[in-house]
């Protein structure tokens, strides 16, 4: 109750507040896991759960003191979507809490509203007639205005599909380091310790498993044989194609998943130049590193928009930029997205993406490629950016020389255009992975004088 009260009134990010809360708590793994299914379960259902006690509590939400709201929310989560917590259960647990921290008004207040959804059923239907997007809206609990974007990119049924995936949970994937492992000797390895682990159909070094708990908790992990990353950043490096010896920048690279598989498929030999923005954030792209064995990863720490100063022009064989962005991708890792981005948001991201692919264009070598990925689904963050970016350096083309396995893969769900031009916009729904935008584009050779 207190991490959702946290995220609600001071905008507090749910995965940190958490883990505040759990390593004070000290709860048994189960209780910890129970804590984390309600918090994250309360944050991505909000719409709907508003919805509901709204039109059982006066003054919902905004005249109900912030610790009843998280209490009520959390609760009616529980009664609703996990069948594994017994309705009494519930609800003596919540009025205990809510006598403790309030007084009897407020417990009976509490007692009443959720016994009276346990009395009427907890899932009322939604009126007729209602259009879609706001269907959607209270259907899979998501903001309007969200929803009428992802309608207008995506059309109706696929942002139906897209906000439903952001309520799934996300499976466990890892990418397998070439250096040090090979990807069927680990999955084999996995299966005799009891985890059932199978190839990811999408990115070719990557694994998906099933109740696997967590990887980073695993040998596997300690000894630099796995990285635990979504698959779909997974083909970020693959689809830049680093050959060993280059020289390759990732502008924005912490906590350096990407970094390291650059390096990975490079062999270790060359250099990759892993920069971000935060100083806080560097040790974690070395520790990454050191890791997994790579010594060619060198740290750097400055505003992207400034690394021309740093770098000679066309210094670089490989130009990565993994921008920061809204996240529309990773909204059932990190719910609370949707309710905190603003379309206000988009826009300024979208400004700074234009202006940090501007200056990492100018790093990149006649010959050489320039990638640039977000995990986000909104056009002007992603094809709008790239258009933007080409309109203005017409000595770079976008290149659809991809990797054919992952080209066969995205085809198969149809997430290529085609004739397919050097983009492809992955939608949560369509792999189970998170939503994610990649181009890659060619420097063109600078023409014999
Ligand atoms: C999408 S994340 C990068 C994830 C990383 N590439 C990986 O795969 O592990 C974006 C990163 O950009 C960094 N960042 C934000 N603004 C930046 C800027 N102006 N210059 C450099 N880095 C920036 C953030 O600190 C964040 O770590």
């Amino acid at each position: 109750m207190r991490v959702l009260e946290r995220v609600d009134s001071e905008g507090a990010y749910s995965g940190l507040e958490l883990n505040r809360v759990l390593t004070e708590a000290e709860l048994s793994r189960q209780d910890a896991a129970l804590a984390t299914e309600i918090v994250y379960g309360t944050i991505q259902r909000l719409n709907t759960i508003d919805y509901v006690l709204g039109a059982r509590v006066k003054g919902w939400p905004r005249k109900v003191e912030p610790w009843v709201r998280s209490l009520l929310r959390m609760s009616y989560y529980q009664l609703r979507w996990l069948d594994r917590v017994p309705a009494h259960a519930v609800t003596d647990e919540a009025v205990r809490i809510a006598k403790k921290r309030g007084h009897a008004g407020i417990a009976g207040l509490v007692n009443g509203v959720l016994r009276g959804l346990l009395r009427e059923g907890v899932a009322p239907p939604l009126p007729a007639g209602l259009d879609a997007a706001e269907r959607i809206a209270l259907e899979h609990s998501h903001p309007r205005w969200l929803v009428e974007r992802f309608i207008a990119a995506y059309g109706p049924e696929a942002a139906e599909s897209i906000c439903a995936a952001g309520n799934e949970p996300p499976h466990a994937s890892a990418r397998v380091n070439p250096l040090r492992a090979k990807r069927g000797e680990l999955l084999e390895a996995m299966a005799a310790e009891g985890i059932y682990a199978r190839p990811s159909r999408l990115a070719p070094a990557g694994i998906v498993a099933t109740r696997a708990g967590s990887l980073a908790a695993t040998p596997w992990y300690r000894d630099g044989r796995l990285t635990v990353q979504d698959e779909s950043s997974m083909l970020v490096a693959a689809v830049a194609a680093p050959r060993p010896g280059m020289r390759v920048l990732d502008c924005c690279a912490a906590p350096g998943g990407k970094s390291t598989h650059l390096a990975e498929l490079m062999e270790d030999r060359g250099e990759v130049i892993a920069n971000d923005v935060h100083p806080h954030k560097e040790a974690l792209i070395a520790q990454q590193a050191e890791r997994l064995g790579l010594a060619c990863v060198r740290t750097t720490v400055g505003d992207a928009a400034e690394l021309p100063d740093k770098h000679p022009p066309g210094s670089m064989d490989v130009v990565l930029l993994d921008a920061p962005c809204s996240g529309f991708g990773v909204i059932r890792r990190k719910p609370e997205i949707k309710w905190n981005k603003t379309e206000e948001d988009v826009a300024s991201l979208a400004a700074l993406q234009r202006r940090l692919l501007e200056q990492a264009g100018k790093l990149v070598r006649p010959g050489g490629t320039l990638v640039y990925s977000t995990c986000t689904i909104a056009p002007e963050e992603n094809e709008e950016a790239v258009r933007h970016f080409l309109g203005s350096r017409p000595d770079f083309a976008l290149d659809p020389d991809w990797p054919e396995e992952i080209l066969a893969a995205l085809r198969e769900e149809n997430a290529l255009p085609e004739p397919f031009a050097g983009m492809a916009q992955l939608l949560p729904h369509q792999f189970g992975s998170d939503g994610f935008f990649i181009a890659r584009m060619k420097r063109r050779e600078q023409p014999a004088t």
